[in-house]
């Protein structure tokens, strides 16, 4: 099946990658998911006959090809994981309040179909949307400098400036009953009117496989929603779904316990790090 799909889709496509739309582009960013999968287990060949109509199909145009289905997979991937993650944030039914924090910020939770205990956290932080996604998405790598529970960020991969490919890991920090995690997940930033978005989702890249010692837990869909309290306001309303599966043999109670603290923990130590001089970041 792969093999025809991938002969189609570069006869098809080759020559219009970069101004595709539409059904075209998804097609492709599904190819690249796709192929993102089989290259887990190897090596991919592409067909050769694209050299025989006159196409310049090197190993440099080939290499060209696949990385531009990758690209595309991610940002779409990235859509895809906003939609879902608001989906669940926005249907007002089911959520119930689990803590209230003496700053006022508050937890709710809400069961989804087929178990999973997700949270949302709705806050004021004393920052414009603009400061919050600078410090929460272009430097995302600067985050285990001032969060404890997070002891390393990387960007493995930019498609643009609104999509990435990060891996996390969390500390190792007393307390912490769920012990080590990392993440690969693909991140994207979108901006609407008033309010900016920020979503995740866990996603796969060839070459980067769950590393020995590490159980590999999934982040999203999810989504913090950046908005100003009003207009020119530096104050902004951040609303945040976890949204996670820390995967490992843990009882329910322990995760669903976890969670909501670790969400707590970290607008402590964003508000924080909201609060240092510009001299210091
Ligand atoms: C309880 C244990 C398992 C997990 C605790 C750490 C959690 C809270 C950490 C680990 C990785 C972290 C994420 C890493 C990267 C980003 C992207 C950024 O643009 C928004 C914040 C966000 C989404 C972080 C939110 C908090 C996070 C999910």
């Amino acid at each position: 099946m792969l093999p025809a799909v991938v002969k189609l889709c570069c006869g098809i496509t080759y020559p219009h990658l970069r101004s595709m739309a539409g059904l075209q582009r998804t097609a492709i960013a599904a190819i690249g998911q796709e192929l993102a999968h089989v290259r887990q287990g190897g090596t991919i060949s592409l067909p050769d006959w694209p050299s025989h109509i006159g196409w310049p199909w090197n190993t440099d145009s080939r290499g060209e090809f696949l990385h531009q289905c990758f690209e595309l997979s991610y940002v779409q991937q990235g859509q895809e994981a906003l939609r879902k993650a608001l989906e669940i944030v926005e249907d007002k039914n089911g959520w119930k309040t689990e803590t209230i924090q003496e700053n006022g910020d508050v937890i709710y939770s809400k069961v989804l179909p087929g178990g999973r205990k997700v949270f949302r956290l709705e806050a004021v932080l004393e920052a414009s949307p603009e400061v919050l996604c600078d410090v929460l998405f272009v430097r995302v790598e600067e985050m285990c400098r001032w969060n404890p529970s997070i002891s390393h960020i990387k960007v493995l991969r930019s498609v643009g400036a609104e999509t990435m490919v990060t891996h996390e890991v969390t500390a190792e920090t007393a307390g912490n009953l769920i012990g080590q995690r990392d993440f690969l997940s693909v991140r994207h930033c979108c901006k609407q009117k008033s309010r900016i978005y920020l979503a995740g989702a866990a996603t796969h890249l060839e070459s980067f496989m769950p590393q020995r010692g590490f159980v590999r837990a999934e982040d999203g869909p999810t989504c913090i929603i950046l908005q100003a309290v009003d207009d020119g306001s530096r104050r902004s309303r951040f609303t945040w779904l976890l949204n996670m599966d820390v995967k490992g043999w843990l009882p329910k109670s322990i995760v669903n316990q976890a969670l909501p603290r670790a969400q707590a923990d970290f607008t402590k130590h964003l508000r924080r790090r909201l609060t240092v001089t510009p001299m210091q970041r």
